[in-house]
C-alpha cells in the first residue's frame, strides 16, 4: 500500500457517513489537490462505493480497509479529513479507530472532522475514553451543535466549529437557548407616572478592604438596570470611595472598619443581593448566616454571589433556608456546594439537583452560563463573549440581577434577561473598544445602550408589553 506521504489530503471515511455530506463538504474540501480516502466498510451496512470521486479526479486515490492496515504518514502539511462517526456513537472508539484517532492526534496535521470530532458523545462524555477522541483544528458540524459542543472541556476536540446544516433537527432536540423574543416579553417598559419607589429599593451587601470595587461595579450596574433606590452596606473603611464612585447609591456603613459584620434588618428593601468583594471573615460568615434568615423569614428576594457562596458552602444546613433565592456561581464556587465534578457534564447536572432539592434559581457562570429554575429546567444564555473574561464581570451580573428583583421581575425572568443583557452589553462594548482591551467597567458603560437597544426591539415587535401588567 501507498504511503500518504505523496498525498495533500488524507480522508478518514466511516461507510456509514451520509452520502450528501459527502458531496457537500468533503468534495469542496479536496478541490483539486491529491488525496487519498482510507475507506472503512464497516459490516452489515451497504458497501459506500467512491468509484465515481475516482473517475471525475485522477488525484483521488481509494483503498478500502478491510482488516489491518498500514498507517499513512501524516505531516505538518497533511490536510486530514476526519469523517468516521458524527455524534451518534455511544461507546468510546476502539479497535482500528482508537489506533487511528491516536495516530491523528500524534500528528502535527491540520485535521478537520466532519460532524463531530469522532469519537466525542453529544452529551455525558464521563465513561468516554478522552485519548480515542479525535482533536481536530476545526469541526463541520452537519446539525445543531449538541450540548457538548457548549463545555470548555470539549473545545480541544472540536476546535473552531461551525455548523453547516445538512440535517436539522427537530426544535424539540435543540439545546435550549434564551431566545431575543423570550427576553423582549419579559421586559417591562417605564410607567410615565412613576417614581423611584416604583422600581424598589435595593440593599447591596458587599466590598472589604481592598474590594471596593466589587462592590462598586455591583452598584453601578444595578444603577444602570432602572433600580429605584439602592442603599449599600459596606465596612467603614470604603465609605468615602462608594459616595464618590456611585453617588447615586446611599452608603450604609457596618459598624467594622474593614468586613461585613452587623446584623441586618431587611425590611422595607425589594432585594437583596449580597457576595460581591465581601472577603471571608469570620464576623462576615456570622453576618451572612443571620442575613440568610432574615430574608428567608421575611421573603426578602435574595441574590447571594462570589463570597457570599463561599461562605455559604460552609453552612449546609442553612440550604434549607435559602428557597428562593438566586445564586450566581462560577464553575469553582459552584463546586464548592456541590462538590467537586470531574467534567462540566456532571456539574451541570448536580447544579440541577441542587437547584430542584433547595429550590434555589442558579445561574452557572461560563463563557455559555446556564441559566437554572427549581424545577429542573434549564437554558444556555446566547449573548456575551470572552473580553468578558475579566475581573468583576460577575460583579456586574449581580448588580443588574439586584436591580431586576428590586423591579419586581420574577426570579426565573430576572436570570433570564439578567443574563442576557449583561452579555448583551459586553457585546456592544467589544464591538467597540475590543474584547483585549475591554474591562467590567466597559460592560457597565455599555449597560444603558444594552437596555436601550432591547426596550427598542421589544416596543417594534411586541408593543413592549404595554397591555400586561406592568411593573408593581
Ligand atoms: N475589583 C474587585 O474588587 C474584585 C473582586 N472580586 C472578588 O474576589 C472574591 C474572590 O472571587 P474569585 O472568583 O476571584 O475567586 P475564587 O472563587 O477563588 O475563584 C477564582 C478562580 O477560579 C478559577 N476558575 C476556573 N474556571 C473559572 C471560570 N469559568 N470562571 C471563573 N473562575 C474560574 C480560576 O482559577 P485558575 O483557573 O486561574 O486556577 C479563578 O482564578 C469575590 O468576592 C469576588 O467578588 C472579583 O470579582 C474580581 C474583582
Ligand atoms: N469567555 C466568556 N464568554 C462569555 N462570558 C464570559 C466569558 N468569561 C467570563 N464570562 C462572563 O463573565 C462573568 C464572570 O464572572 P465571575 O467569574 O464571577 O467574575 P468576577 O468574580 O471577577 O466578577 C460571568 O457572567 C461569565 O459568564
Ligand atoms: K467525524
Amino acid at each position: 500500500m501507498n504511503t500518504s506521504s505523496t498525498y495533500n489530503v488524507v480522508i478518514f471515511l466511516n461507510s456509514t457517513f451520509y452520502t450528501n455530506s459527502l458531496d457537500q463538504i468533503i468534495e469542496p474540501l479536496i478541490s483539486n489537490q491529491s488525496a487519498i480516502v482510507y475507506l472503512f466498510n464497516i459490516h452489515n451496512q451497504e458497501k459506500l462505493d467512491l468509484t465515481h470521486w475516482e473517475k471525475k479526479n485522477n488525484n483521488i486515490k481509494v483503498e478500502e480497509i478491510t482488516s489491518q492496515f498500514v498507517p499513512p504518514t501524516l505531516t505538518e502539511e497533511t490536510l486530514v479529513i476526519d469523517a468516521l462517526f458524527g455524534f451518534e456513537l455511544q461507546h468510546p472508539l476502539s479497535g482500528g479507530f482508537a489506533a487511528v484517532a491516536r495516530l491523528i492526534n500524534s500528528s502535527k496535521s491540520t485535521v478537520v472532522s466532519i460532524g463531530a470530532p469522532s469519537g466525542l458523545f453529544p452529551e455525558d462524555n464521563t465513561t468516554n475514553n478522552l485519548n480515542h477522541i479525535i482533536k481536530a483544528n476545526y469541526t463541520i458540524l452537519t446539525e445543531e451543535p449538541p450540548l457538548a459542543c457548549y463545555f470548555d472541556e470539549n473545545q480541544p476536540f472540536l476546535g473552531q466549529w461551525n455548523i453547516l446544516p445538512i440535517n436539522p433537527k427537530k426544535e424539540e432536540d435543540l439545546v435550549p437557548f434564551t431566545s431575543e423574543e423570550e427576553v423582549i416579553d419579559i421586559i417591562k417598559p417605564r410607567r410615565r407616572f412613576s417614581h423611584k419607589g416604583t422600581y424598589g429599593h435595593g440593599l447591596l451587601v458587599a466590598g472589604s478592604l481592598g474590594m471596593a470595587g466589587a462592590c462598586s461595579m455591583a452598584a453601578s450596574a444595578s444603577l444602570k438596570s432602572g433600580i429605584g433606590l439602592l442603599t449599600i452596606h459596606t465596612p467603614l473603611c470604603n465609605r468615602a470611595i462608594h459616595q464618590v464612585s456611585t453617588p447615586e447609591a446611599m452608603v450604609d456603613c457596618d459598624t467594622n472598619e474593614i468586613c461585613f459584620s452587623q446584623l441586618l434588618d431587611t425590611t422595607g428593601y425589594k432585594a437583596v443581593a449580597v457576595g460581591p468583594g465581601l472577603g471571608l471573615a469570620e464576623e462576615s460568615a456570622t453576618a451572612l448566616q443571620h442575613l440568610i434568615l432574615q430574608c428567608d423569614e421575611l421573603g426578602t428576594p435574595l441574590i447571594i454571589d462570589a463570597d457570599g457562596l463561599n461562605i455559604l458552602a460552609n453552612y449546609p444546613h442553612l440550604y434549607r433556608n435559602i428557597k428562593g433565592a438566586i445564586l450566581t456561581p462560577h464553575p469553582v464556587e459552584i463546586e464548592r456546594l456541590i462538590g467537586k465534578c470531574n467534567n462540566s457534564y456532571i456539574r451541570l447536572n448536580r447544579a440541577i439537583e441542587f437547584a430542584k432539592k433547595f429550590e434555589v434559581f442558579i445561574i452557572l457562570k461560563d463563557a455559555y452560563s446556564f441559566v437554572i429554575c427549581p424545577d429542573g429546567s434549564y437554558q444556555l444564555n446566547p449573548t456575551g463573549n470572552e473580553g468578558m473574561a475579566t475581573g468583576g464581570s460577575g460583579d456586574v451580573l449581580t448588580g443588574i440581577l439586584l436591580a431586576l428583583r428590586a423591579q419586581g421581575y420574577s426570579q426565573e425572568e430576572c436570570i433570564k434577561l439578567g443574563t442576557y443583557i449583561h452579555g448583551k452589553a459586553g457585546d456592544l462594548a467589544a464591538l467597540e473598544v475590543g474584547k483585549i482591551g475591554m474591562t467590567a467597567q466597559d460592560i457597565i458603560k455599555y449597560l444603558p445602550k444594552a437596555w436601550k437597544e432591547l426596550s427598542e426591539t421589544a416596543l417594534k415587535y411586541n408593543g413592549f408589553n404595554l397591555f400586561s401588567n406592568s411593573t408593581n
